[in-house]
């Protein structure tokens, strides 16, 4: 991320945040709605589940090429993510990543009361929901009694790799994140390596995997030093001691046969999901999963509370990034009334705008 960029990180620690406008979602639209708040002189509080902006375009589809972004011929998910940021930087939006809008209350004096999975807290004028199709969660093994390890035996990401150092280690995936971990742990290089684990055993259903080349084939030479181990399975079961603690699990190999695979710690790794999630319960008008919008200010059912991008619906909505875009324009102005009804809004062209140029640090062009 941009270091321009400020990025909240003990914001938990500093009690309630008082602002005008939370942005839920730091997707392509999120992002574009820092800048149309930007516009209208609106310092915004933008945050995502994930740990990085950029939503689908850098979780799906970073190095794909988009082509129906308006003046820009050919630009990847990253790119324009980078473009973005870039484009917000003066407008010093504050982020917070890697948590979850879990709730959302309106209070007696009109603004909302927004809480995160981190416990950072929001007294705020407006919200602006831009959660895409939901937030990104992992998709988690499905085996019964799995529950009562996870964050425990069980993870579902790597938070303190040094926590797993002198483990035995069973990692669960096939993709980029499977195999990364597993070289990591292994380590076992000269300069010593401080996660190294006393055992990592690499599980995935197939004996193909979707990494990058270069990680396969290190992994392979570690399996054939026997510095790593690789089955073909699938968990089936758990194997747990008398008090309960996960001891190891059980696979079922290709050939049907069942094998218990003693472990202290499993790493599944099978991707990110999105789901809706707490957003079903911020009692928004809702159609099928998406919160119904107008298609004036893109506000939802609950005055002061806007919903851009893919995540509204209205007659005619089409989820593509630049109906987002201009969502995200529509809203910001219908925002400004309940954000400060003193003050007249007027179209600024940003081509002649005083104001926005003082903030971008150039010259305001002289028109002949
Ligand atoms: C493979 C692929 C190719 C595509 N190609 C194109 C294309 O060529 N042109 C085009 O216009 N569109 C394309 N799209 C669609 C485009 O990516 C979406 O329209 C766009 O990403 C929507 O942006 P958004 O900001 O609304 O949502 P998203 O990009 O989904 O971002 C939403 C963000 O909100 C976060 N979030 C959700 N709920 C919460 C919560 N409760 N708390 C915190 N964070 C939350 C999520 O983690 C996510 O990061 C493509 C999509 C895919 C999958």
């Amino acid at each position: 991320m941009d270091p321009q960029v400020t990025q909240a990180t003990s914001s938990a620690s500093a009690g309630v945040i008082e602002t005008d406008a939370v942005i839920v979602g730091a997707g392509p639209v999120g992002l574009f709605q820092v800048f149309e708040l930007g516009l209208l002189e609106i310092k915004a509080h933008i945050i995502d589940s994930l740990a990085y902006p950029g939503g689908q375009c850098i979780e799906l589809y970073p190095d794909k090429p988009i082509y129906d972004i308006p003046a820009l011929p050919v630009v990847t998910g990253k790119e324009l993510t980078d473009n973005l940021m870039k484009q917000i930087e003066p407008f010093g939006a504050t982020f917070h990543l890697g948590q979850e809008v879990t709730t959302v209350e309106k209070q007696e004096d009109g603004r909302f009361f927004v809480a995160t999975s981190k416990g950072t807290q929001f007294l705020t004028k407006t919200i602006f929901i831009a959660g895409g199709v939901g937030s990104f969660q992992p998709r988690t093994l499905k085996v019964d009694g799995i529950d009562k390890h996870e964050g425990s035996q069980v993870h579902y990401r790597v938070r303190k790799p040094e926590q797993f150092a002198g483990k035995n280690l069973l990692i669960v995936g096939g993709g980029d994140s499977a195999l990364d971990w597993a070289l990591n742990f292994c380590g076992g290089n000269e300069d010593g390596n401080p996660h190294k684990a006393e055992s990592v055993i690499l599980l995935h259903r197939r004996d193909g995997f979707r990494a990058a080349p270069a990680s396969v084939a290190k992994m392979k030479e570690l399996c054939d030093n026997y510095e790593m181990q690789f089955i073909v399975g699938q968990v089936t079961d758990l194997d747990e001691a008398e008090d309960g603690a996960l001891k190891g699990v059980k696979v079922t190999g290709g050939d049907g046969v069942t094998r218990v695979v003693p472990c202290d710690q499993v790493l599944v790794f099978f991707g990110l999901s999105p789901k809706l999630g707490p957003i079903a319960e911020w009692g928004l008008a809702l159609e099928r999963k998406q919160i119904l919008v107008d298609t004036e200010k893109f506000q939802t059912s609950v005055p002061g509370i806007f919903a851009v991008g893919d995540i509204n619906t209205y007659p005619g909505k089409k989820k593509l990034i630049l109906s987002g875009f201009h969502e995200a324009a529509l809203a910001a102005f219908g925002a400004m009334p309940i954000i400060n009804p003193e003050k007249r809004v007027h179209l600024q062209y940003t081509t002649t705008s005083p104001k926005l140029h003082k903030v971008l640090g150039v010259e305001t062009p002289v028109f002949d």
